[in-house]
């Protein structure tokens, strides 16, 4: 199978923080708590557009960091949430964390969403912590941080379109010049993996996937040496590209190549035959080339189209890119003959985010105790420690935690240096 392949980096937006404010009202000299919540931080959330055929786009942007919540306001005036961020992925799309080789989501259906890095809820503003033993608390929460992951997207690539015509008449050479889109990204993992399939992308920015289709003269409706991969190729293919040599060279005449491989793909499935086809007269460099398109011209139904190009000096090739981008946009989908069989496995997944040790402590180069776990981190980002309400919150939280327990365990004595992320405290028994 041939996969389309992209890492990127998705970070949903923080929550926005708390406030600490209090009333104040004429002749009310102590008025209660009023510091209103954050907002939510947005989601990064995938969501398949059937338009779309290619990872292409995510070589141009490779970062996804969703907008944060607004913070809370005097007044229990609490910040917005972020609206979501939504990331428009092509069907098929498989989402995989880059940490945990998890799939987080499997994309098939136009419309389908899945939650890929979730954003932080708000803070909570002073009100909140107000109890009958501390009526006017200066603690407010910092937002929640939004998760950030490093993921791989993955997509099955099936031909959209399929280059059809005799040996020789240019097909490979077409394929090659029209899928030179080399990566302008070298770390985007562009895989045109085999000589005979490639992703096209228009001027104009639309992508799909083209394939040579060799085999299909010599014998392939009678099954011989073709992968069930390749047929399905064929199957998938919404248009098809009939490669025409017009230079006559070796006395071929057009007209009956045409004819001939017409009837072969009819032999092999009649299906074949309903897509739109488009006509590609190449080898236009040559001197014969003209007369026997019009010869041809002569021959063919009226209502044909035909593209005039030369893959060797690709002249014509921009426009015959734009039509075939066209026909396929406006060209539904051949369903499989297999495809209950394929969609069954293609349902989206949701899967818990992970459960991460509560701290973990290790000793620093320097001696000092270090602390790192996911939900410690998040405590201590959550903590506005330009407050001693706060930061003596915070201390608490570590010690319910049994953050205190454990560094006693580990040998910590009084003003021993404890380090989390790029804060320094001592310990303090
Ligand atoms: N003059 C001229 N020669 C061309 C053009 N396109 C392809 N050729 C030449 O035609 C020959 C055959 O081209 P290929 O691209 O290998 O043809 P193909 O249809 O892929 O052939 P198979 O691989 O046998 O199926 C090569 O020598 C090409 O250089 C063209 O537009 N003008």
């Amino acid at each position: 199978m041939f996969v389309d392949q992209v890492k990127i980096y998705v970070k949903g937006g923080d929550g926005g923080n708390g406030m600490v404010a209090f009333r104040r009202e004429k002749y009310v000299p102590n008025g209660g708590p009023a510091g209103g919540d954050g907002g939510n931080g947005a989601n990064v959330v995938f969501e398949v557009e059937e338009g779309l055929r290619t990872l292409m786009d995510f070589r141009y942007q490779r970062h996804f960091k969703a907008p944060r919540g607004e913070h809370g306001m005097s007044k229990n005036m609490h910040g917005k949430n972020a609206k979501d961020m939504i990331v428009k992925v092509p069907p098929g799309t498989v989402v995989t964390d880059d940490e945990t080789g998890e799939v987080i989501a499997d994309l098939v259906e136009h419309g389908q969403q899945a939650i890929i890095a979730r954003g932080g809820r708000g803070g909570r503003g002073n009100s909140r912590f107000a109890t009958p033993a501390n009526p006017a608390p200066e603690i407010s929460e910092n937002g929640e941080p939004g998760i950030e992951r490093n993921i791989t997207l993955e997509l099955k690539l099936l031909a959209d379109v399929g280059l059809v015509g005799f040996p020789s008449v240019g097909k490979s050479t077409l394929l090659s010049v029209v899928t030179a889109a080399k990566p302008k990204i070298a770390a985007y993992h562009f895989t045109t993996l085999v000589p005979n399939l490639g992703m096209v992308e228009t001027e104009d920015g639309r992508s799909f996937v083209m394939a040579d289709l060799p085999g299909l003269i010599e014998g392939a409706h009678e099954g011989t040496g073709l992968g069930h991969q390749f047929l399905r190729h064929i199957e998938r293919t919404r248009v098809i590209v009939h490669v025409l040599d017009m230079s006559g060279m070796e006395g071929r005449d057009p007209y009956e190549d045409y004819v001939t491989i017409n009837n072969e793909l009819k032999e092999y499935n009649l299906r074949l035959t309903e897509r739109p086809e488009i006509i590609v007269a190449n080898k236009m460099d040559m001197p014969e080339a003209e007369k026997n398109l019009e010869e041809f011209k002569k021959q063919i139904d009226k209502d044909a189209v035909i593209f005039p190009v030369s893959a060797l000096t690709q002249s014509g090739l921009r426009d015959l890119l734009f039509a075939i981008a066209d026909k396929v946009a406006e060209t539904p989908e051949f369903p499989l003959d297999h495809e209950e069989e394929d969609l069954s496995v293609n349902r989206v997944m949701y899967r818990h985010e992970k459960q991460a040790a509560e701290f973990v402590i290790s000793r620093g180069p320097d001696g000092a105790f270090e602390l790192t776990g996911s939900k410690i981190e998040k405590l201590f980002k959550m903590t506005d420690f330009t407050r001693e309400a706060s930061i003596r919150r915070f201390a608490r939280q570590l010690r319910s935690m049994g953050v205190d327990e454990a560094l006693r365990e580990r040998g910590a004595e009084n003003g021993d240096v404890v380090r989390l992320l790029d804060y320094e405290f001592e310990f303090v028994e």
